[in-house]
């Protein structure tokens, strides 16, 4: 269905407030949170239909599809990702209580049940009609943002719920600093862990940060963002992780050189490399999808002098199959076969910060807060609260409609 000539100028409940503009500085009236995640099987018969699900018209060859089923009846047919969002949504409600702010949170999935549609129908029920939806996702791609404004466009759709209840979305909080202080965190914990085993103060030589995220088509990531901004090769969803690793990078370089002045050696010369890699290609061979692979990163390390690597799930919330099985299994084998003492930073998960923050996200979004007052850890940032057309469409499937969006 095309709705580019029928809809209002802003998808939403912030429709009247926007006319057109990215940003949303006016109050809104929300009855709801909508967690949006992506879902996961939670037994051996749902593996299969679940692939299903999540590969759909996406041109995934059937091996691929053999290769991962695998991982997942590894542990049981089980995704851990449903479990992480139970423990998120619980997390938002208890720090919501806490703040004394009456949001009840609703949660849907894209893949499996509980499905966005499910959440949809509990709303109904429950007389909500304007919802603010969070992606549990940072950055912007069609992957992992326009996709979860799609499906909640369909979702509203297909229950027949369109005009009836509206959803807004928070911005791609990638560079909010409740997202961003988890890993500089971890990152830190892990430089100091080494530094003690390496015995040495100065691992700048001899240690590298790999930053990872998922890989996704070049095509797809050249059209990341708003298509009217040029952000180099691999588009706004590779500027963005390169933006929040170097504000990483740059906290634990402040943090290292506090701890070395305390030691009478003084501080140390060498700042820690660090690179962006990615994981979990998909796809067919044939199709360019973004590069370096985790695995050739971290075997071409012994070469440079590193013995030790720390590897920071930067593209993702949560410890999902994608960090379990690409990471904690393939990468550290990876590891060990180059002799490379390997240690894997947390991903945000349900870190206080990171509730708290995507709590503020909302906040900001009822409250109307104006986008300087907004906090951003990076020059992008911070990011729009609608999206312009063609914002991170799908170089295949081109246009589809997705809320949260500003109308041709
Ligand atoms: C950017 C991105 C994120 C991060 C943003 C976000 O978090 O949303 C992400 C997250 C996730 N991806 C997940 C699982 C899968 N992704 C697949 C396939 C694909 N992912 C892609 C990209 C991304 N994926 C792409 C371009 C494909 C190719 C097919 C397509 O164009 O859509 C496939 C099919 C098999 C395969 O090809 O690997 C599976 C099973 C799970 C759940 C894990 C669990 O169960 O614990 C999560 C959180
Ligand atoms: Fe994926």
């Amino acid at each position: 269905m095309d709705n580019s000539e029928h809809t209002p100028p802003v998808i939403g409940a912030s429709a009247a407030a926007v006319g057109g503009a990215e940003r949303v500085e006016v109050p809104v009236r929300y009855d709801a949170i909508l967690l949006a995640g992506f879902g996961g099987p939670e037994g051996q018969d749902d593996v299969i239909p679940f692939l299903r699900n999540v590969t759909r018209g996406r041109g995934i060859p059937e091996e691929r599809l053999e290769e991962v089923a695998t991982h997942y009846r590894h542990f049981g047919g089980v995704s851990p990702i449903n479990d992480h969002n139970r423990q998120l949504k619980a997390a938002l409600e208890e720090e919501l209580d806490r703040r004394g702010i009456d949001l009840p949170v609703l949660w849907g999935n894209r893949n499996w049940t509980p499905y966005l549609g499910e959440a949809l129908d509990e709303a109904k029920e429950r007389g909500f009609t304007s919802l603010i939806a969070i992606a549990t996702s940072a950055y912007s791609s069609y992957s992992s943002c326009r996709q979860y404004r799609e499906d909640l466009w369909g979702a509203l759709d297909a229950s027949g719920t369109h005009g009836e209840i509206t959803i807004d979305k928070v911005r791609q909080f990638f560079d909010h600093p409740g997202f961003v202080t988890p890993f500089i965190e971890g990152v830190d914990e892990a430089v100091a862990a080494l530094e003690d085993e390496l015995g040495t103060s100065d691992i700048g030589e001899r240690v590298e940060v790999l930053f990872t995220t998922h890989s996704i088509p070049t095509a797809d990531a050249e059209r990341s963002g708003p298509r009217d901004r040029d952000y180099g090769h691999g588009g706004a969803y590779a500027a963005q992780h390169n933006a929040v690793a170097e504000v990483v990078m740059l906290a634990v370089e402040q943090r290292r050189a506090g701890r070395s002045a305390e030691r009478p050696a003084g501080a140390p010369s060498t700042p820690i490399p660090w690179q962006l890699v990615y994981q979990s290609r998909s796809g067919a061979p044939s199709t360019p999808w973004l590069e370096p692979d985790i695995n050739d990163a971290i075997a071409a390390l012994p070469a440079a002098g590193r013995n030790g690597v720390i590897v920071v799930p930067l593209g993702f919330v949560s410890d999902h199959m994608e960090v379990m099985w690409d990471l904690d299994n393939e990468a550290r084998e990876t590891a060990a076969d180059n002799g490379l003492r390997m240690i894997r930073v947390a991903t945000p998960g349900t870190h206080r910060a990171y509730v708290s923050g995507l709590v503020d996200l909302v906040l900001e979004r009822r409250d109307g807060v104006p986008a300087a007052e907004r906090p951003a850890m990076t020059a992008l940032g911070p990011w729009s609260d609608v999206c312009r057309p063609a914002c991170c469409e799908n170089a295949r499937l081109g246009f589809r409609p997705a809320l949260a969006g500003v109308a041709p």
